[in-house]
């Protein structure tokens, strides 16, 4: 039996998927991941590491990636709501530059696959997120690269006004995509 939804998005290799939840009397239960479910359908991928963070409302992280060691990335909400990015930087894909985005939440429980070669983010609309993921390559700081949210080439339409936004520091200081060098 089939138990997830794969639907491909605007841009080749992003998925968004949606796993079968067995509801009872008890609550719920569902699968999260399957190996060879996510084969048959196009994806075909190892995992090394999981990853969670939990952030408030009006959180950006981002927009992510590594440059020697990209990581594909298989996110989804467990507790809250988030608005999800990924941008293409792959330089010979015919969507380079643009974004697909996708609303994740522990109600529709929606998982976003997002390939190696892309910068990845997301904003917290929920007082509170926790948001979990797995990666196809190893954590490397010095190896992290990063473009700045509201980078006018890109043009990502975050839902919540600026004065909403909470970055760190080193999320306030990425440059535009034409500013930083990227090889994927
Ligand atoms: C990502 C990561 C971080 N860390 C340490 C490094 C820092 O001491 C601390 C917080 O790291 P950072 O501020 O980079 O965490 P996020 O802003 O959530 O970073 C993530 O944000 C966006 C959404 C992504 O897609 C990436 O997975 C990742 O860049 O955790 C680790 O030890 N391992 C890790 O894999």
């Amino acid at each position: 039996m089939n138990k997830f939804k794969f639907t491909r998005t605007s841009i080749e290799g992003v998925f968004i998927i949606e796993p079968t939840v067995f509801t009872d009397d008890r609550g719920y239960f569902m699968e999260s991941y399957h190996k060879k479910e996510f084969e048959e359908n196009g994806l075909n991928i190892d995992f090394v590491q999981d990853n969670q963070s939990k952030s408030t409302k009006g959180v950006l992280r981002g927009l992510h990636f590594q440059y020697n060691q990209p990581q594909g990335k298989l996110v989804r909400v467990i507790k809250g709501e988030v608005f999800d990015v990924a941008v293409d930087l792959r330089k010979d894909s015919p969507t380079y530059s643009k974004y697909e985005s996708v609303i994740l939440s522990e109600d529709n429980k929606k998982q976003f696959y997002i390939p190696p070669g892309f910068a990845h983010g997301f904003l917290v609309l929920s007082d509170e997120a926790e948001f979990t993921y797995k990666c196809t390559d190893f954590y490397n700081g010095s190896d992290e690269g990063g473009i700045i949210w509201n980078d006018p080439d890109i043009n990502i339409e975050w839902p919540l006004n600026e004065e909403e936004l909470i970055l760190s520091e080193k999320d306030q200081k990425w440059k535009s995509l034409k500013d930083t060098s990227t090889s994927f």
